[in-house]
């Protein structure tokens, strides 16, 4: 990726491109990375859509693979200039065991960072999340905080354990010389909440919304904050730091950036409604309907059937003591640090973003996609 090669075509690789943000990251590369020669798309599970983007002028390469296998990173990294590291498995919700989460995300991370060195791949962006730093488990908020907010950042749960160590090993690992004696750069992105076209969990409440004949009822306080972002956008601030990570190394180096973008300060549920509302859901309740004590009772209940049916039935309902403390504590971020640090503006205003998440639940919400 040197200046004097700027009509060089480089090799992309983007683990988890299958994925929720790994496909708007995949289809955003093809769409507005002129550099783009070649595009490996790693993943365990591979999506039959892909084979529409082979008949395109760049190469797309689809591999199955698993981050945990070394070896199957390894082959997949060889000869590629940059790394988009998304694959991750993100379970709030006690589906995985805490080894597994800790395994993909945790040793598929380290496996991610020793193909490059290995390889010589020398740029590489994480995806990481939110959660790396809060909210906290003792429900302090982080009122539009940025990169530099002092919060105390405590984690028990293993998503978020894991999702902390794997940025700590991304950024530990900048500066380390890859094969044929470059350093390595790397940086960190931290998504918020992220929605838009293919959000499952939106999906899901609408499902809900409907079999309930159209309701929603407000569980949580409408004065409490929850930072989202629209895919589209986390999408594109990857291709970005992607593309000028090699340009300012010094500066971006080793860096993490929150990913933001004009999607509005909103709880959880006022913030569903901007979609599910159109889509004809009503949220009923200008304040909870249950008091706060009665959710935290159902979570701790939800939490122990899932412990006493683990060994007859997977019991993994969406409502349990850790999204109970989510959704319940305030946790915004306000900065600019990608707009300084690589340029980043936001491809997709929050209107945009808005119609575009609504018409995907309307047709999702109806089929079986
Ligand atoms: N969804 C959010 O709100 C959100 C917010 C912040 C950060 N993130 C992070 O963004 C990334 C993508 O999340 P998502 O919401 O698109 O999730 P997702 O589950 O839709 O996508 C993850 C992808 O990784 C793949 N994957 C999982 N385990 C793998 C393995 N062992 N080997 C290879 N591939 C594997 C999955 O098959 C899937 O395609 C994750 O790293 C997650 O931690 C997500
Ligand atoms: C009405 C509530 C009690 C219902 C519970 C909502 C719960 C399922 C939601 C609330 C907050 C959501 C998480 C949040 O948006 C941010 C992330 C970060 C990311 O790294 C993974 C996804 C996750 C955890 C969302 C999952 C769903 C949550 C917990």
């Amino acid at each position: 990726m040197a200046d004097s090669a700027q009509a060089q075509k480089l090799v992309y690789l983007v683990t988890g491109g299958c994925g929720f943000l790994g496909e708007h990251v995949v289809r955003m590369l093809l769409q507005r990375e002129p550099r783009l020669g070649e595009l490996r798309v790693f993943d365990r599970h591979l999506g039959p859509w892909l084979e529409e983007l082979k008949t395109g002028p760049v190469r797309v390469t689809a591999i199955q693979g698993d981050v945990t296998e070394a070896h199957e990173v390894a082959a997949a990294v060889a000869g590629a200039h940059v790394v988009i590291h998304t694959a991750g498995l993100v379970d709030v919700f006690g589906r995985a065991s805490p080894e597994t989460i800790h395994e993909v995300n945790v040793q598929g991370t380290r496996n991610v960072i020793e193909a490059c060195v290995q390889t010589g791949t020398q740029f590489l962006v994480y995806t990481s999340s939110m959660e790396v730093v809060g909210p906290n488990t003792k429900g302090h908020p982080f009122y539009r905080g940025n990169e530099d907010t002092l919060y105390e950042a405590v984690h028990r749960h293993p998503y978020p354990c894991s999702k902390a160590l794997a940025e700590r090993l991304v950024l530990e690992a900048n500066g380390r010389e890859v094969h044929g004696g470059l350093p390595l750069v790397t940086c960190a992105l931290r998504p918020t909440g992220i929605y838009g076209e293919g959000h499952q969990i939106m999906r899901d409440f609408y499902r809900q919304g409907l079999r309930l004949g159209g309701w929603l009822f407000r569980a949580i306080p409408a004065s409490v904050e929850h930072g989202r972002v629209y895919v589209g956008n986390v999408a594109w601030m990857h291709v970005l730091a992607a593309r000028e990570l090699e340009r300012r190394a010094a500066l971006m180096g080793g860096q993490v950036y929150f990913c933001y973008d004009g999607s509005p300060y909103k709880s959880y549920e006022d913030f569903n409604m901007e979609f599910l509302g159109p889509c004809g859901l009503q949220l009923v309740g200008a304040r909870p309907l249950l008091p706060y004590w009665v959710l935290v009772f159902l979570a701790a209940l939800n939490a122990l059937l899932q412990w006493l049916l683990r060994p007859l039935v997977l019991y993994a309902p969406l409502l349990n003591p850790y999204t109970l403390a989510m959704a319940n504590t305030t946790f915004t971020v306000s900065t600019d640090k990608a707009q300084r640090h690589f340029g980043y503006e936001p491809l997709f205003s929050w209107e945009d973003s808005r119609t575009r998440t609504i018409l995907w639940v309307q047709a999702a919400g109806s089929s079986a996609q």
